[in-house]
Parts: C-alpha cells; sequence; structure tokens
C-alpha cells in the first residue's frame, strides 16, 4: 500500500477488505452484525438452507420496532404477528447463543441508541444492520450502513458482506452553534442545503469545528440522518469525546489503553482527498422546522411556507402542490405560530438523555397547551433510568406530557403508536414521509427543544424565545 493520505472511510474499509470480484465489488469482514425485530425471519432464511450464524459473538439482537410503549410485557402485544416477531427473535438468538436485548432487558431500546451506549459500537469497526439508520453508530468513527435483507442472510451466514466502495464527502460545519441550536438543527440545514439526494452514493465525513464541538449524543443525531441526505454513512472522527465517552462502557475493549492509540490513528490524514466538499456556516444555522414530505423541506423557524411557483422545475412544483395538500399547508404561512395536535420526542434520532433534558429544560414549571397530546419516548431502558434518576420524568408529567416505555414508537407507527389522518405532529424523529405516522398524519421534523416549545406553546415557535423566558 501506498503511503498516499487516506481518509478515515478509507483506512477502515482497507482493513476490512478480504477481496475484490473482478466486478469491483469488496468483500468486507463485519465487526458488529446489529439486528431488530423488523430482521427476525432471517433466521429462517438460514435454517431453510442448513446454515448457522457465522460468528454468534459478534451478532446482538434487540426488540424495538414492534415493542409496545405503554408496557413492557409480550401479553400485551395487542397484534400477534408482531408479538410472533419479538419472540421468534428471543428464540433464534437463544438457539444460536446471540446476545438479544429483550423485551424488559434493562439495556432493551432501540437499536441505534443501545449500540453506542452498551460500547459495542467502536471507531473503526465496519458496522452493520438491516436498517436505513445504521448510519447512527458512524459518530464514533465507525464504518457502519444499512444492509437489505438478503445482505443480512449472506452477514449471518458468513459474516461478511459484498459492497462496492462508495464515493466520499467532506461536510464541514465550522464556527459556534447559537444558543437553542442543536445537532437536529444543523443536519436538518445541511439536508436542506445539499438535498434528500445530496450524497448519494457517498460516505459523509462531519468536520469542523461545530462538529467536533458537538458531544458524542448530538454527533449521533446527525449521523443518523446521513442517510436523509442520500449518504452511505455519516461519521465523524474519534476524539477524546470519543474517548470519554466510550470509556467504561459494558462492551469496551479491554486493552483500553492500546484500543485508545489505535483509534488515534484512524481520523483522515491531512490532504487526504475527498470526492466532494460541502462548507456551512455554523453561526448562521437557526433552530429548524420541516414544513413537507422529505427531511430537505427544512427552514428556520422564523420563514413562511413556500408556494409551489418556487421549485426549480415542473416536476418539483407539482411535488410540492401535492405536499402542501397533504401536509394543510398554504403558502405563506408563518412556520412560527403553526398549530400542533401531537408532540412526539423520541426515535433513534433524538431519544438520548440529552435530548430528554434539553426538552425537559423547556417544559420546566410550563403545562402542555389544551388540546395537545405529547409524548415523551426515551430511547432505551438505560435512557429511561437515567432521566428518572435526574427526575425528567416528574419534570414532563408535570407539564403533562405522557412518559412512555423505550421503543421506536411514533417515528414509524409499526407498534400502534400512530396519529390520526390530519393529525399535525411535531416530531423529533427523522422523516416526515406521508404516512410515516399513520395515514393522513402530518409530520414536521423539529429538535427536541422546539418540540417541547411546540408543546408548551400548542404551536410551533422560536425556542430561543421561551429560552429568554426562562429564569
Ligand atoms: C424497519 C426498518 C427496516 C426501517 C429502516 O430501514 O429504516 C425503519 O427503521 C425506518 O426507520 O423506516
Ligand atoms: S426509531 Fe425510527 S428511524 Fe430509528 S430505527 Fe426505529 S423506526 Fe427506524
Amino acid at each position: 500500500m501506498s503511503d498516499a493520505p487516506r481518509t478515515m472511510f478509507e483506512k477502515i474499509w482497507d482493513r476490512h477488505r478480504v477481496l475484490e470480484r473482478e466486478d469491483g465489488q469488496t468483500l468486507l469482514y463485519v465487526d458488529r452484525h446489529l439486528m431488530h425485530d423488523g430482521g427476525a425471519v432471517a433466521f429462517d432464511v438460514l435454517r431453510k438452507r442448513g446454515l448457522k450464524p457465522r460468528a454468534p459473538d459478534r451478532i446482538f439482537t434487540v426488540p424495538d420496532h414492534y415493542v409496545p410503549t405503554d408496557s413492557r410485557r409480550l401479553e400485551d402485544m395487542r397484534d400477534p404477528r408482531h408479538r410472533e416477531l419479538v419472540e421468534k427473535l428471543a428464540q433464534n438468538t437463544a438457539e444460536h447463543g446471540i446476545r438479544n436485548f429483550g423485551l424488559g432487558d434493562p439495556n432493551q431500546g432501540i437499536v441505534h441508541v443501545i449500540g453506542p451506549e452498551t460500547g459495542l459500537s467502536q471507531p473503526g469497526m465496519v458496522m452493520v444492520c438491516g436498517d436505513s439508520h445504521t448510519s447512527t453508530h458512524g459518530a464514533l468513527g465507525a464504518l457502519a450502513f444499512g444492509i437489505g435483507s438478503t445482505e443480512v442472510a449472506h452477514v449471518l451466514a458468513t459474516q461478511t458482506l459484498w459492497q462496492r466502495k462508495p464515493k466520499t464527502m467532506r461536510i464541514t460545519v465550522e464556527g459556534q452553534l447559537g444558543p437553542g441550536v442543536s445537532a437536529k438543527d444543523v443536519i436538518l440545514a445541511i439536508i436542506a442545503e445539499i438535498g434528500a439526494a445530496g450524497a448519494t452514493g457517498h460516505v459523509i465525513e462531519y468536520a469542523g469545528s461545530a462538529i467536533t464541538g458537538l458531544s458524542m449524543e448530538g454527533r449521533l443525531t446527525l449521523c443518523n440522518m446521513s442517510i436523509e441526505a442520500g449518504g452511505r454513512a455519516g461519521m465523524v472522527a474519534p476524539d477524546e469525546t470519543t474517548f470519554a465517552y466510550l470509556a467504561g462502557r459494558t462492551y469496551a475493549p479491554e486493552d483500553w489503553e492500546a484500543a485508545v492509540e489505535r483509534w488515534r490513528a484512524l481520523p483522515s490524514d491531512p490532504g487526504a482527498p475527498f470526492d466532494a466538499e460541502v462548507t456551512l456556516d455554523g453561526g448562521a444555522i437557526e433552530p429548524m422546522v420541516t414544513w413537507g414530505n422529505s427531511p430537505e423541506d427544512a427552514l428556520p423557524i422564523g420563514g413562511v411556507v413556500p408556494g409551489p411557483e418556487a421549485g426549480a422545475d415542473a416536476e418539483r412544483r407539482e411535488m410540492m402542490a401535492r405536499m402542501l395538500d397533504y401536509m394543510g399547508l398554504t403558502p405563506g404561512t408563518r412556520l412560527d405560530g403553526l398549530p400542533v395536535d401531537r408532540v412526539f420526542i423520541g426515535s433513534c434520532t433524538n431519544s438520548r438523555i440529552e435530548d430528554l433534558r434539553a426538552a425537559a429544560a423547556v417544559a420546566r414549571g410550563r403545562k402542555v397547551a389544551e388540546g395537545v397530546e405529547a409524548w415523551v419516548v426515551p430511547g432505551s431502558e438505560p435512557v429511561k433510568r437515567q432521566a428518572e434518576a435526574e427526575g425528567l420524568h416528574e419534570v414532563f408529567r408535570a407539564a403533562g406530557f405522557a412518559w412512555r416505555e423505550p421503543g421506536c414508537s411514533m417515528c414509524l407507527g409499526v407498534n400502534g403508536d400512530t396519529a390520526a389522518p390530519g393529525t399535525r405532529v411535531a416530531s423529533t424523529s427523522n422523516r416526515n414521509f406521508m404516512g410515516r405516522q399513520g395515514p393522513g398524519a402530518r409530520t414536521h421534523l423539529v429538535s427536541p427543544a422546539m418540540a417541547a416549545a411546540a408543546a408548551v406553546s400548542g404551536h410551533f415557535t422560536d425556542v430561543r424565545r421561551l429560552m429568554a423566558e426562562t429564569i
């Protein structure tokens, strides 16, 4: 190998390359394979072919999509097909000696929350999961990406995966984020800038002082939504923040000092070329709200709903008209002041302890507005315990928020946690697609602080105004 400067992505790719095929595909070794209840059927595929999981100690599973968030009991799962998926995951993993963080386990939670939290996600690893938001784990300096169901079976059976080498994109955000501006606003601003297909075919590396200044939790939020910009994966170079976050976690490496030494060599070399470069001014980013049905349809809270004529071409104009109709919005409406019916604080994007602290800081001493139903769904059992130890659940309850059990919940609604048709939802999740939170439900993506501000105001509002009022 030459001494040419390499990106962090290339270093990880090179280290995991097993062999290359003539058509340009590379067989990669997989360090960690995460699975959730949505992928439980992969075990049947293996069984039918007489195969067994190749490396059970590298596979970790958790039910999150279908679990109820008003109970921890399997018996309370209303849909028998969903219960079967959760049971199947427990049975298959028990049979093969795979660690399953099952319903009721003290570490159960959303797969992308518990990976980092348990220390399973580490710098330099190749990590996969049959789920598009696997990009989340890249926040720790891993190459982590979602795979399809056929690939899940392939990884189960071989602990390797065929991949075409993606391109690289560096997104640099310099400067200091303003008060009330979080990682969620940064990623929404990025996607608004480059578009929902802006990073297609690329692995994104986030860099710059606004990024390195983020906590690990902020970086997880950022990387989580890389896929919403079309990116194959998103990564942040490991640094002291990363090491401090991982130290002492259950699955942190036993040879800790040596591991940290290895991790220090991972960041992209100075001068390493990226296929694409994007820069943003972090200081100019404001609290964001989406108005349409793609995460790219995001505007600062001071913005107004655009009209279809703002679309660049006929196709976009037609799409905008359809989205405005679906969202029940009139062009020219100010986002600040737009009434909400429901508020969802949760999902693998924004359900970690810092997210709940940010929301609680706004909710403290205030009341959820009349007619608004607001939920807080912690990302995992440890997040829930920590929040309760800090009394955050009391803050939320006193304000009128429902305090629920961990899971994907209203992010996707496959467990039955949905919003009624026509309902306008302020949501801290990552997708505002038509029907995402239930048929006809109108999703607006926001940060946890902005969601809490909407809950107590009864409409979207600039959280910075509420912060100024807080004594
Ligand atoms: C169910 C799962 C495969 C899906 C994904 O891939 O992302 C889900 O988590 C989502 O967020 O839409
Ligand atoms: S919380 Fe939402 S985005 Fe994340 S894995 Fe679950 S359904 Fe997918």
